[in-house]
């Protein structure tokens, strides 16, 4: 960036206005992965025999591999690796479409922008990205493993007054597969028809539960944030046995330094166009995952334009902040008040000595910035009888959970995700923290309040 354009820069937020009365204490710094060696590749040994390279031919013919699977020291794979590289290319593809359909909402007349209901883009994009996630999890996994537990169902979609929506779908899920190869995916040989894409959205017919194996998908999490233009997530998690064993979360708006957060993402667009990113750094937009028990986040940049993605992609490991002290803490929250007390979250925030405003962000793109270090603690409070849904936490848990961070519910307990679609039993609030010192303050301070809340 050059001087010009960062002295402009700072002016901007004044210019459109800040989404909080936030002032970030850390303007100026850039986030840590642009200087962070590790990544998969040195991270094991890099011999890999051609025969083994061969034999993995026929999972698809564009994926370069992954020296970590194939290693002649583990001649296994190890166990998920798969899972996870399907999952992590086909949340690409996902942020792909996302960002295609909020680019064409937002160039159009802001009065075509509408919350969710049956004709809104964001349906059009929930849908298409839930036919597309279902079909290459299917295709590459084989139909009969897979089970998917998704947020649309096929019932609306079907529906005769809504050709003109169904129609969009099959064409938006066709243009993105078409373009599978570019993820490293097979493209189905034929253009789907109608009734292939239906089948494949209400394939995610899994009811979830205690036992076998299912993913559970949010295919745009933070559906406000993306009409409005701003922020919001792909999701999608593997669930085994009731235990969350790998997470992916595609975050199309990411910005590329964590202040942005603070700003309504249309601030992040005036500054793309001003200073258009270099081939060394990253533009806007990641994927995030881990796998359960591997003490290990990844990230990676989205793919763009028309290039590859040569796995891994550049991912660099990713690793919650350090920062244990209340008053250098940043919090975030939802957006929506609706969707968890703004005024109860204020009042922990001051008795446990939070010094900042909160950051205020859409979707599971809160988890995402505490995984990556960018913020510390996230709380939501919602009204009494909502139940939380598991696809809404699942990836974001498990992600923070190996960057080094803790999440439960306000009574320290582990979230559930053995008992269906929702957080049964969540006690009170879901807290998650960078570390056990900041996590352990936020709990006490919620029994000290919460008999006297009115929540
Ligand atoms: N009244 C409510 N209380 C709490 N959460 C709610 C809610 N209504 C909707 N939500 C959930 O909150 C999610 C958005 O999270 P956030 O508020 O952090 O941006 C929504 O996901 P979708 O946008 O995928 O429907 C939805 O599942
Ligand atoms: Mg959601």
């Amino acid at each position: 960036m050059t001087l010009n354009s960062l002295s402009l820069a700072a002016k901007i937020p004044q210019i459109l206005g800040q989404r909080s009365a936030y002032t970030p204490n850390y303007v100026g710094k850039f986030f840590y992965f642009f200087s962070c060696s590790r990544t998969h590749q040195n991270s094991s040994l890099q011999i890999v025999s051609l025969s083994k390279l061969n034999q993995t031919q026929n999972f698809t013919s564009s994926i370069m591999e992954d020296p970590k699977r194939l290693s002649l020291s583990s001649p296994e794979p190890e166990k998920y690796s798969k899972e996870m590289e399907v999952a992590v290319r086909a949340v690409q593809m996902a942020c792909s479409l996302c960002q295609k359909i909020q680019d064409s909402v937002i160039s159009k007349a802001t009065s075509q922008v509408q919350a969710k209901d049956d004709n809104s883009p964001v349906t059009v994009a929930d849908w298409s990205v839930q036919a597309t996630v279902s079909w290459i999890l299917s295709e590459s996994l084989g139909n009969t493993n897979v089970s998917i537990l998704a947020e649309e169902d096929v019932q609306t979609l079907s529906k005769a007054d809504k050709s003109g929506l169904l129609e969009a779908v099959v064409q938006n899920v066709n243009e993105c597969l078409s373009e599978a190869p570019r993820f490293g995916l097979k493209a189905p040989q034929m253009f789907l028809t109608t009734a292939e894409v239906l089948e494949a959205i209400s394939h995610c017919n899994s009811t979830g539960g205690p036992t076998g194996r299912f993913w559970a998908l949010d295919p745009v999490d933070g559906t406000l944030g993306f009409v409005r233009g701003d922020q919001y997530a792909v999701a999608l998690a593997l669930i085994e046995d009731g235990e969350v064993v790998l997470g992916v979360l595609g975050c199309p708006n990411y910005p590329m330094r964590k202040e942005w957060l603070n700003y309504h993402h249309r601030y992040h667009r005036i500054i793309s166009k001003l200073t258009p990113p270099t081939s060394e750094s990253w533009d806007k937009g990641c994927v995030i995952y881990a796998k359960k028990g591997s003490g290990e986040a990844w990230m990676q940049p989205l793919i763009r334009g028309q290039k590859k993605l040569v796995w891994p992609n550049s991912a660099r490991p990713v690793q919650v902040s350090s920062i244990d002290n209340p008053a250098l803490a940043t919090f975030c929250e939802p957006v929506e008040k609706a969707n968890s007390s703004h005024s109860f979250t204020a009042g922990l925030a001051h008795s446990v000595g939070l010094r900042t405003q909160p950051l205020r962000v859409y979707s599971m793109v809160k988890y995402a910035a505490i995984a990556r270090g960018d913020a510390e603690i996230f709380m939501k409070f919602a009204r009494a009888g909502y139940k939380e849904k598991i696809w809404d936490h699942a990836a974001g848990v498990v992600i923070i959970e190996e960057a080094g961070g803790v999440v439960t519910d306000a009574g320290g307990r582990p979230l559930d995700f053995s008992k269906g679609m929702y957080l049964e039993g969540l006690d009170r609030g879901i807290i998650a923290c960078a570390g056990a010192k900041l996590h352990d303050k936020i709990i006490k301070a919620v029994d000290a309040s919460w008999n006297s809340s009115s929540l």
